[in-house]
């Protein structure tokens, strides 16, 4: 694997953050996006106003709307584009892209259409040999203004993943190897669901005990995804799992979080940053009742979204289920 060049697609929040995370740690790297204004600030003011506030940018990161300037001698091609557009974004670059080139998925989220995971799509699109996600608690925020950060790098193959978390590690970002492609992406694209419950919680002010309560429900909730789903439960006990439900259940800087505090306000939704947990919801409660999940949290915050129940209605169906044993 050559891991000394990488390209960077898509300058919003987190690509743009792990562009400065991977220039600081002395790889060559490129970051790509599609608005020329956007590359324009990141290039002449070191900002990316649009999505990084004013975060300053490193001395000398490179960044260019221009795909095959990108893309030239890339060992490692990091996707930073919504979920929902990663099977069309990564079908139109394939073929322009080093036939070498391991493709990082660092999305999070499950394809609507076809319920397929950022990996599963890689593989159809590209090969098993060149698909890798990185996942786990990280605010682009904090990555970009280089504060401590800790995430998941997996693949298929564990040696893959290993070469990878180290070629992408630095004193600030410190990536773990796993080889459970699947417990890993669960655990990235479902918190985002319930981090918008936890959102309607806070936004209701339902106190603190029921969004501990929430919290670790839900967790148990991404086990009983990974036991049905082929992924290994321990792996949502990690990073790309339990620790990024504390982080995005605990803090309206998380955009899902935000987003379900604005629907219980009954704010205005319009202008809303990305929150990727709307999108995923239908699919991950699709998906729980065709492998007879128990997913009471998902399968509510489905309905709210959709419309087909009131927060309210939700809450108290939710303390009203039948009493059970702690599983
Ligand atoms: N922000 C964060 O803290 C983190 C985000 N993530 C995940 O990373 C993914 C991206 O999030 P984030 O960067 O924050 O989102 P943003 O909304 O900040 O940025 C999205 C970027 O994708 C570009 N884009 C959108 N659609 C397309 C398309 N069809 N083709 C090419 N480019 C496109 C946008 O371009 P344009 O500006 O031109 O619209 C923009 O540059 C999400 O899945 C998110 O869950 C993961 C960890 C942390
Ligand atoms: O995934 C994230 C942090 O790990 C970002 O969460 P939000 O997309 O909810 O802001």
């Amino acid at each position: 694997m050559r891991t000394d060049r990488v390209a960077v697609l898509g300058a919003g929040a987190w690509g743009t953050a792990l562009a400065t995370s991977f220039h600081r740690a002395g790889l060559d790297c490129v970051l790509w996006g599609r608005d020329a204004e956007t590359v324009a600030a990141i290039v002449e003011s070191r900002r990316n106003p649009r999505y990084l506030g004013d975060i300053a940018l490193p001395e000398g990161m490179k960044a260019t709307t221009d795909l095959d300037t990108a893309l030239a001698g890339a060992g490692i091609v990091v996707l930073a584009v919504p979920a929902q557009t990663m099977r069309g974004f990564l079908s139109a670059i394939a073929d322009r892209t080093p036939p070498d080139a391991v493709f990082v998925c660092v999305a999070k989220g499950i394809d609507r259409e076809t319920g397929r995971t950022m990996s599963e799509i890689i593989d159809e699109i590209a090969g098993r040999d060149r698909s890798a996600v990185l996942s786990g608690p990280s605010f682009a925020a904090d990555v970009a203004s280089g504060l401590p950060t800790a995430v998941t790098v997996a693949a298929h193959d564990i040696e893959a993943a290993k070469a990878l978390a180290a070629a992408l590690s630095s004193r600030t970002l410190r990536c773990y190897a796993s080889d459970d492609l699947a417990g890993v992406e669960l655990g990235g694209a479902l918190k985002n669901v319930l981090a918008i419950a936890a959102g309607i919680v806070h936004g209701r002010a339902l106190g603190a005990s029921a969004l501990a309560a929430l919290t670790a429900r839900g967790f148990a909730e991404l086990r009983r995804f990974a036991s049905a789903l082929g992924a290994r439960p321990e792996t949502l006990s990690g990073l790309s799992g339990l620790g990024d439900l504390i982080l995005t259940c605990g803090s309206e800087k998380s955009r899902n979080f935000a987003y379900g505090a604005a629907l219980a306000r009954g704010d205005d939704l319009g202008g809303m940053k990305l929150a990727e947990g709307v999108h995923t919801a239908s699919v991950a409660a699709r998906m729980a009742r065709e492998h007879g999940i128990d997913a009471p949290i998902v399968f509510a915050v489905d309905a709210i979204l959709a419309g087909r129940i009131s927060i309210d209605e939700a809450m108290s169906a939710l303390m009203s289920r039948p009493l059970k044993t702690e599983t």
